[in-house]
């Protein structure tokens, strides 16, 4: 399992690099939302519609893209999938109409799909699985940074060159990276063909669907993901300008401490967990705390914008936790198995988000616009999901013992 030379450095640099690249291709139509309405003469909610698109092909295809992934492979799967993913985005870019462009977001969502779980596929594949936590800490950092940073940059690119040109020179970064992936993307050493493989192609999502475990692993990294995806991304600023009095910009940028924290976090929480070889205390002690963070940022009576962004930061720190349900659950299987478990988990994560954003939307409304209960609703999810992590049984599968 162990790996020496800088290839695998490379190569998880490319897959962490579509990560990235996906995260910006997913946030970018929201960067430009009312110029590209207007273009394809696009409602608020048709505008919603077609961004969505995006997620309508991301979430299911994650257990087709595991399923995939441990029968074919990275390096037959990564190069197509940024290529189609990069396609997408030149396509909505020169779409004459709302339906071309809704085939472009399609494109870009499924070729989107295989970043995440390639690139914690790569770090299960070519490290050491002592090192497994870390890295996947370190690959949602990238992801997060990367689009936290981009997000404004791109933002007043698009101001002066207007949108279009700028969803050009993004699928244009694609182009680029998937010419490099085709060049450098490898196969481990081990890498059993699949012309070779004694087990039936869909037989690792029986294994993960058979295993109550692996269900519990699922929906303890759901509601533990669950204020992250609801505040950080949706409610979050419309919580701090209409509660805390914030303005929009000081809003925004206290909820962008929230993805700072978290990248910090993911690596500090991957750090910690694979240096004392132990992830359930991590997660369980991880959850209870995010959720006196949360509590504390929302239901504090201050408008202080530092006060806030610092509660804020240090939610999205602790929230790093949840990238260990990751490692404690493919560990339970062969590494075989690894990448259709990781998808798994991050498919419930993923839906569950999405049921949540609309469920607290709802909460709000039935109370006439006020958003104390509806916030309620992030510290049951943290709570439960550190109650329930105390049924976790921190088992190893032989081929997940470093040093093996
Ligand atoms: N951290 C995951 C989401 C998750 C699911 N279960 C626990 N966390 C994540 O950020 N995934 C990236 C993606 O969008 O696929």
């Amino acid at each position: 399992m162990r790996h020496h030379g800088n290839m695998k450095w490379l190569i998880l640099t490319i897959t962490a690099l579509f990560f990235l690249f996906e995260f910006v291709t997913r946030i970018e139509p929201s960067l430009a939302n009312s110029e590209i309405a207007a273009r394809f003469q696009l409602n608020n909610a048709q505008f919603g519609t077609l961004a969505s698109i995006f997620f309508w092909i991301y979430a299911p295809m994650q257990l087709i893209v595991g399923l995939l992934l441990d029968r074919f492979g990275a390096r037959r799967l990564i190069p197509p999938a940024i290529l189609v993913c990069a396609g997408g985005v030149i396509l909505f870019a020169t779409a004459g109409n709302a339906y071309i462009a809704g085939i472009g977001r399609f494109a870009t969502g499924l070729g989107a799909s295989f970043a995440f779980v390639g690139s914690l596929y790569v770090v299960n594949h070519w490290f050491g699985a002592g090192r497994f936590a870390l890295l996947s800490g370190v690959v949602n950092a990238v992801g997060m940074l990367g689009t936290a940073i981009g997000a404004v940059a791109l933002t007043s690119v698009i101001a002066t060159s207007g949108w279009q040109n700028v969803f050009w020179a993004t699928g244009i970064a694609g182009l680029v990276l998937f010419v490099i992936a085709l060049l450098f993307m490898r196969d481990p050493p081990e890498h059993v063909p699949a012309s070779k493989k004694t087990t039936s192609f869909i037989t690792p999502v029986r294994v993960a669907v058979r295993d109550p475990h692996i269900w519990l692993i699922a929906v303890i990294g759901t509601l533990y993901y669950m204020p992250i995806n609801v505040f950080g991304g949706l409610w979050g600023n419309a919580e701090l300008t209409k509660d805390h009095g914030l303005s929009p910009v000081h809003a925004e940028t206290a909820v962008s401490m929230i993805f700072w924290g978290l990248a910090a976090g993911s690596i500090a929480a991957g750090w910690l967990s694979d240096h004392l070889g132990h992830r359930k205390w991590i997660i369980v002690i991880g959850a209870f705390l995010t959720s006196i963070s949360f509590t504390a940022a929302v239901y504090l009576p201050t408008s202080s914008v530092p006060l806030l962004s610092a509660l804020l930061f240090l939610s999205g720190f602790l929230g790093g936790g949840q990238m260990l349900t990751f490692s404690i659950a493919k560990e339970r299987h062969t590494a075989d198995y690894s990448g259709t478990i990781i998808a798994f988990v991050n498919m419930i994560g993923i839906g569950g988000a999405l049921i949540f954003q609309p469920l607290v939307g709802a909460i709000v409304d039935l109370n006439n616009g006020d958003f104390a209960w509806a916030m309620l609703t992030m510290p049951a999810c943290l709570l439960s999901a550190a109650l329930l992590s105390l049924l976790l049984i921190d088992k190893r599968h032989p081929d997940h013992i470093p040093g093996r």
